[in-house]
């Protein structure tokens, strides 16, 4: 990747040209199984994988003076302001070494969707959107065990409800540019990768074509 992500340019017969990377975004209710088939993408497509909340996971860790703000927000099921988690994905892919992207709970409200673009001038090539029932979704996020201070049913409930206030009008303005690859994410794993595939296939053939 060059130098930035915001204008990733080169000069080719004189012309500067700008050479964007390719992003989809990865959407979908708490514990929908974006990153499951995120994993399952990068296996077979070549993608790499950025979950915006694994990034803000990391940053308290790394002990940045903005961990305690991203801790209680992760708790509270709120979203953190997008300046935060456009720097932590704008490192990533500088950092990645690649020019495909799945950017996974990102952009999660209007203002992480409109900044982005401003910023990196990025426009995805398409939305993953993993439809689930609340019912199955809560059953997988309570038995999912890996320790995260926001599978608790408290504020599971929270999240919830910023999902279908905040990020489901994300959904709908991409749907209105006809941008959204809708999947029914309630089935089994393997079966909800099948419909993955047919769709980053579909695209790879077009871009063939
Ligand atoms: N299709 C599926 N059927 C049953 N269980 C699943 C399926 N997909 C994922 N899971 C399980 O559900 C849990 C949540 O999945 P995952 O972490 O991929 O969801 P997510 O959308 O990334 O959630 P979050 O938004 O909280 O990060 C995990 O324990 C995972 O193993
Ligand atoms: N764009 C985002 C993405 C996530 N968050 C915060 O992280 C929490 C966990 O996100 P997951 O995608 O891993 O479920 C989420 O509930 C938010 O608190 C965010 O602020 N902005
Ligand atoms: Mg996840």
């Amino acid at each position: 990747m060059g130098t930035s992500i915001e204008a990733a340019t080169k000069e080719q017969n004189g012309n500067v040209t700008e050479k964007k990377p390719t992003v989809v975004f990865v959407l979908g209710g708490p514990g929908s199984g974006k990153g499951t088939q995120c994993a399952n993408i990068v296996q077979h497509f070549g993608y790499t994988h950025l979950s915006a909340g694994d990034l803000l996971r990391a940053e308290i860790k790394s002990g940045s003076e903005n961990g305690t703000m991203i801790q209680n927000m992760i708790k509270e099921g709120k979203i953190v302001p997008s300046e935060v988690t456009i720097k932590l994905l704008q490192k990533a892919m500088r950092e990645s070494g690649n020019d495909k992207f799945l950017i996974d709970g990102f952009p999660r409200n209007e203002e992480n969707r409109a900044a982005f673009e401003s910023v990196t001038k990025i426009e995805p090539e398409f939305v993953l959107f993993f439809d689930c029932s609340e019912e199955e979704m809560e059953r997988r996020l309570l038995s999912r065990n890996q320790g995260r201070e926001d599978d608790n049913i408290e504020t599971i409930r929270k999240r919830f409800r910023v999902f279908l206030e905040s990020s489901i009008p994300v959904v709908e303005y991409y749907e209105s540019k006809g941008r959204v690859r809708k999947i029914d994410a309630g089935k089994s794993v393997e079966e909800v990768f099948e419909a993955v595939k047919s769709i980053f296939t579909q695209k790879d053939e077009k871009a063939a074509a």
